[in-house]
């Protein structure tokens, strides 16, 4: 028996029939203590919260906040231990725009979550009020104290990024969906990108208190759309007069709570099953048959819980609480996921938020059970720890080239990995208006401590943090160091951008770093998508360039999907990002928040240029003064469609499907002239440098196409560097790169002359959920007016689609409003809201929300992301350039 079972039960022995009123376990408020013992890995949760807009993400997490201990109000900004000293008094919630983790003033202002915030806080409290009951018996791992760090991700489409780059450091997430909306295209989006990193999901089913919420369907939708079956662990309790949520049940421990109206949630009735059998019948019934149905779930994919089935002689309610929250953790950390455990709320009203961060702590993984980070060095991928026990053989293969392959001395690079120390990732980069610009980390092995030097592998330089601290929403607490599966944040640092891997190495020149091939080592790599839409930002005056530049330089650190170009010929800044959106709170955050005086342009798609043609060779010598000293050098360029030219082994794949092949004529892989008397490279020029130096000449070429400033897209660039046309006395890296950018613009200048440019678009998949009624509307607009080509309806064509849930299966209570149950009449009303997957020009798709909402009485919502760029045909290029044309006027 639990220890929680025997104090109920305890409770109720001399009063069985009252119910009874007290704080349940764990859900006490208390002082948050910040040197517990939570910093124990196994002892700590990294945990996300994912969702569409509005489903209620920033509500939850206040709750949170606020039931741990952490806040002393709901909706207060400041974390109650630092409020003390300070005499702040705030509104609360979302609605009145001070919530915890929306701290920027253009979420305050919009009152949606644009960046992650992380948060560390307790749960159950830490401290004297914390119970003591957990650590003599081993009952559920949430009756002891856990580090609980959260990352609150934003819903918007635009931010599709910003939750992958949380979601890849994450190691469990609590997926919010509105009981009334359902599972929408969000989710859905977010859920398989969470599926990609297999990151153990919870499902709370929020908003129950509002009218027209549909428990039952939203949990059928769960197992239809998300392809996962759920587990029902929480049922809602309503009320029998008026069908009003008013508390919840819990099918693990087999009890119920109910809480009272208007309260904050903290106290609430308990019932076990017997005194609910007394107090409300029906819905202990339907406790019962949630349990049946549970048990049955988790025997189908657990084995164990078939034994456990059997030694409860087939009782389905005499399986204990922790019996079942094994098989959960079990199925819920399984790879792929086969259930999702299912939990059920409102937290606007505070009810169902306690027991879903017990769930966080039972059912989710610590650091430590998670599987070895993905590592990526050059172009191979292994586990971080199956690279630092040295068991990934690290040497370069041997040169292909006959007789000049070196030898490599045996086990030197797997010798240097016992000097690495620490790994972490930079996840996230804010300018804080008090401590300046503070880098989160994870932290995957070792630990930061203040001073660590730390080398950082993707821009070869060394920085130390002046402090590591612990953040509380945007609150900092100094700690002494940041430990393998911790997350924590460094403020200090110069360089580290979001996304960059950070080493620390001992036995190496912190200026050199970590020997090849180790200097490379990436943790998590992710893809960033290709910007779609871009606008120009022109300083005020002269006088305010160089600061715009450095805010400019700053945003792009704090998130890497924005781009910044500068056309060398106009002097013209070009920033670009993923959604019209994501770009509009960049303008708001440069000019509102980081204080830059510039003059922002139109938002406007960022279309590309490519060419059909193959260029003549086309040489370039660059022979000038660079910070006045003489700088010479050359290179040579071809440039033809990606698709005329056959790939090749070595080459280097380019953001927007270019390709750059580099020829060495005259040299081997590793810079060795290939005859005995040629001339080699100097000491000061190593091959990497010039590789290097030539790729980031071609790069910068290829932002700026031949006829419309366009960058390039799916163009392949020879480009061949001899050694005896193209090195000089005064060969720079820098001089090397200008070259590169002189052969390789003059090459696609040439290509472009042959045959004219072509222009690119990018082309959306487009989700689209809507009210039955409008559905015909919708798809008739998509099809004819915006030139889109319908995928599929409800799902049903779609690739992705989930088939093995059969939705008849799937257990659910039945809704107070209409709704019915398990059972096939019930899937009637899943017919409600329509979904459509199209493919559509982004062209087609600007302004589209409005009219969606006037084609569907403000009902539609929809999602995209971009499918790929592809070129158009005369007429409709002819129609855009027009309007750019216009546009430029
Ligand atoms: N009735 C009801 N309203 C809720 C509940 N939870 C949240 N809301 C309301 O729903 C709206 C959106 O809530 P948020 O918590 O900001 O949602 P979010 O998911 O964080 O939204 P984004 O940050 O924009 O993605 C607010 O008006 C909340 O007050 C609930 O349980 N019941």
């Amino acid at each position: 028996m639990t220890l929680s079972r025997l104090a109920l039960l305890q409770a109720t022995a001399s009063t069985r029939s009252q119910r009874l009123c007290f704080a349940a376990r764990g859900f006490h408020t208390s002082v948050l203590r910040r040197n517990d013992t939570t910093s124990v890995p196994r002892r700590t949760r990294n945990i996300g919260i994912i969702a569409h807009i509005d489903a209620g993400k920033t509500t939850t997490t206040e709750r949170m906040l606020y039931y741990s201990g952490f806040t002393r109000r709901l909706g207060d900004f400041l974390p109650a231990s630092i409020r003390l000293s300070h005499t702040y008094h705030s509104p609360s919630d979302v609605d009145e725009g001070s919530t915890v983790t929306d701290f920027l003033p253009a979420e305050r202002a919009r009152g949606i979550t644009i960046q992650s915030a992380a948060i560390t806080f307790s749960w159950p409290p830490a401290g004297p009020e914390a119970p003591e009951s957990s650590t003599s018996t081993p009952a559920r791992l949430s009756s002891h104290s856990h580090s609980i760090n959260l990352i609150d991700t934003p819903g918007h489409a635009d931010f599709t990024f910003e939750v992958l780059r949380s979601l890849r450091i994450l190691d469990g997430a609590v997926c919010i969906l509105d009981g009334v909306a359902g599972v929408e295209a969000q989710t859905e989006q977010v859920w398989r990108q969470a599926n990609h990193y297999d990151i153990p999901r919870l499902v709370f089913v929020n908003k129950l208190d509002r009218d027209g919420a549909a428990f039952a369907r939203t949990v059928r939708e769960v197992g239809t759309r998300l392809g996962v079956w759920p587990a029902v662990c929480q049922i809602p309790w309503w009320r029998e007069a008026d069908s009003k949520l008013q508390g919840v049940g819990d099918v693990i421990g087999m009890r119920a709570l109910l809480y009272s109206e208007g309260g904050d949630g903290k106290a609430m009735q308990v019932f076990d099953l017997a005194s609910l059998h007394e107090y409300h019948g029906e819905f202990a019934a339907e406790l019962g048959r949630a349990r049946v149905a549970l048990v049955e779930l988790l025997s189908e994919h657990d084995d164990d819980m078939v034994e456990k089935f059997l030694e409860a002689e087939e009782d389905h309610l005499a399986i204990s609480e922790v019996d079942i929250v094994n098989s959960l953790r079990k199925l819920t950390c399984a790879k792929p996921q086969p259930i999702t455990p299912l939990f059920s709320g409102a937290s606007f009203r505070n009810i169902g938020v306690q027991p879903l961060l017990d769930a966080v702590v039972d059912l989710l993984p610590a650091p430590e059970e998670r599987p070895d980070p993905d590592t990526k060095i050059g172009d191979r991928h292994m586990g971080l720890n199956q690279l630092l026990s040295g068991s990934v053989n690290l040497q370069p293969p041997p040169s292909k080239k006959p007789g000049k392959g070196r030898a490599v001395q045996p086990n030197k690079a797997t010798m240097s990995l016992k000097n690495v120390e620490t790994c972490a990732l930079a996840f996230k980069v804010v300018n804080d208006a008090k401590r300046g610009v503070l880098v989160y980390v994870r932290v995957y092995s070792g630990r930061i401590g203040r001073n660590t030097s730390l080398f950082n592998t993707n821009l070869n330089v060394t920085e130390r943090p002046s402090r590591t601290l612990r953040m509380y929403a945007n609150q900092a607490v100094d700690v002494e160091s940041i430990a393998a599966g911790q997350i924590g944040v460094l403020p200090g640092l110069k360089f580290a951008r979001t996304g960059d891997t950070l080493m620390a190495y001992t036995g190496a020149n912190p200026k050199v770093g970590p020997p090849p091939p180790l200097n490379s080592l990436q943790l998590r790599p992710i893809a960033v998508p290709p910007p779609v839409f871009f606008a120009s930002v022109e300083p005020n005056s002269l006088s305010e360039e160089k600061h715009l530049q450095d805010q400019l330089a700053l945003l792009l650190r704090e998130d890497p999907s924005l781009h910044v170009a500068q056309d060398p010929d106009s002097g013209q800044t070009h920033l670009s990002g993923m959604g019209e959106l994501h770009l509009e709170i960049a303008r708001d955050r440069l000019i509102q928040d980081l204080k830059a005086k510039a003059r922002i342009g139109n938002i406007q798609i960022g279309y590309r240029e490519t060419i059909t043609n193959t260029s003549s060779q086309q040489e370039a010598i660059f022979d000038r003064d660079i910070a006045g000293k003489s700088a010479k050098a050359g290179s040579t360029a071809v440039v033809a469609n990606v698709s005329d030219v056959d790939p090749r082994p070595d080459q280097i794949e380019l953001d927007d499907n270019n390709v750059l092949s580099l020829s060495f004529p005259d040299l081997d892989d590793d810079g060795t002239p290939l005859a005995e008397d040629g001339r080699s490279l100097p000491e000061n020029l190593p091959i990497e440098v010039v590789r290097s130096a030539l790729q980031s000449g071609v790069s910068a070429a290829l932002g700026r196409g031949p006829s419309f400033s366009f960058s390039m897209h799916s163009t392949h660039i020879s480009l061949t560097f001899d050694i005896t046309n193209h090195l000089f006395d005064s060969t720079t890296p820098a001089a090397l790169s200008s070259a590169a950018r002189l052969a390789t613009t003059r090459a696609l200048k040439d290509a472009a002359s042959l045959s004219g440019a072509v222009l690119m678009e990018p082309v959306m998949i487009v989700t689209i959920s809507v009210d039955a009624p409008s559905l015909g509307a919708v798809v008739h607009d998509i099809s004819s007016a915006r030139g889109g080509q319908i995928i599929s309806l409800d799902g049903e064509d779609d690739d992705l689609a989930y088939d093995a849930i059969d939705p008849k299966r799937i257990y659910t209570p039945p809704d107070p409003f209409g709704g019915s149950g398990s059972g096939v009449e019930g899937l009637g009303e899943m017919k409600g809201m329509r979904q459509i997957t199209a493919r559509v020009p982004l062209k087609e798709m600007v302004g589209y929300l409005k009219h969606l909402r006037s084609l569907t009485a403000g009902r539609g919502t929809f999602v995209m992301r971009v499918d790929q760029f592809e070129r158009m045909n005369a007429q409709r290029m002819k129609i855009v350039v027009g309007e750019m044309r216009g546009s430029f006027e």
